[in-house]
């Protein structure tokens, strides 16, 4: 569905991206993690048609998305930083979008307006900054896009909201495939509801996984055994494992490990631990692990 080949993006003598490759199947949640100025918003803006690449190709369905009309009315973008006409109100922008955008849904404007409780003839430049927020929700759902690519969308949002907006996002995906790519910092958000992700670093693509399956391929165990397991032995084992950090409080060791549940199991068990654990990582300790290796500064967070 969204298709980004060898992008490149420079600033000047800066490159913002370096041959990002991105793809994101129809229907699906796709989150886009990385530190501060990975490049994160500038691949967001070259997808919205925002920003021309300087190289690689950016398409939806096979079709070049930059100033393509057809292609960005199928498409939502609400952006990090909101901007709105000093005298806009969500009444005036929705006619402005009924205009523009041909699937235009009044009745879903309706709908969502009675679960926001907000007032459609209030100018939003005197709303608050979650105000604004869900008012950018509340018209981009509205315009029922095929494709909703969203940078930090729930930051301003109280709890309580954020779990509403997600619920009316993942009842588009579900109901009619609806495609979001969404950059957030919170993992622990989007570990809730994204099925892809893909780690951006210093303008490159580190990796772009299944989340299941990134979870499938990297564990967190704890382990101990018995006085008769010779140090030497231990270590010996462990050579066959890729153990990518190592941890001992009193005779309990905690191995963050890579590789399939099935390959670590066997070489541990062989040493007929008395404890011995498999605990699930999360997406923040997946991505501080693969930032980590990648040579960002992250010390001893993890454990
Ligand atoms: N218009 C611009 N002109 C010059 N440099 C820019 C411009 N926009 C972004 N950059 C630079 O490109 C890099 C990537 O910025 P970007 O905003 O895409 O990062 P990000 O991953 O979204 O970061 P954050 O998580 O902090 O929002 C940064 O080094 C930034 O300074």
């Amino acid at each position: 569905m969204i298709s980004m080949d060898a992008v490149t993006k420079n600033f000047g003598n800066f490159k913002a991206l370096d041959q990002v490759d991105l793809h994101v199947a129809k229907g699906s949640v796709y989150g886009l993690v990385g530190p501060n100025g990975a490049g994160k918003t500038t691949l967001l803006k070259i997808l919205a048609g925002v920003y021309r690449p300087d190289g690689g190709a950016v398409s939806v369905d096979g079709v070049p998305v930059y100033e393509n009309v057809d292609v960005k009315q199928r498409m939502a973008f609400i952006p990090d930083e909101l901007h709105f006409l000093p005298l806009a109100t969500p009444k005036s922008l929705a006619a402005f979008y009924g205009d523009i955008y041909r699937e235009f849904d009044w009745e879903r404007y309706r709908k969502i307006q009675g679960i926001l409780e907000l007032d459609e003839r209030q100018k939003v430049s005197k709303m608050s900054k979650g105000m604004r927020k869900q008012v950018s929700f509340w018209l981009s759902m509205a315009c029922r896009p095929d494709v909703l690519v969203l940078d930090e969308p729930v930051d301003g949002l109280d709890p309580v909201m954020r779990r509403q907006i997600w619920s009316l996002l993942l009842q588009d995906v579900a109901e009619r495939q609806m495609t979001v790519l969404v950059s957030s910092h919170n993992l622990r958000e989007l570990e809730d509801v994204c099925d892809h992700v893909g780690i951006l670093n210093k303008g490159k693509m580190l990796l772009e996984r299944d989340l299941d399956e990134m979870k499938s391929d990297i564990h967190k165990i704890q382990v101990a055994y018995g006085p008769d397991v010779a140090p030497g032995v231990l270590e010996e084992r462990e050579v066959s494992l890729d153990i990518l950090k190592k941890e001992r409080s009193g005779s309990v060791s905690t191995y963050i490990v890579r590789g399939a549940k099935a390959e670590v199991e066997p070489v541990v068990l062989s040493l007929s631990p008395l404890l011995f654990e498999f605990i699930p990582l999360t997406l923040e300790e997946i991505f501080m692990y693969e930032i980590g290796g990648a040579g960002y500064e992250v010390k001893n967070i993890l454990l």
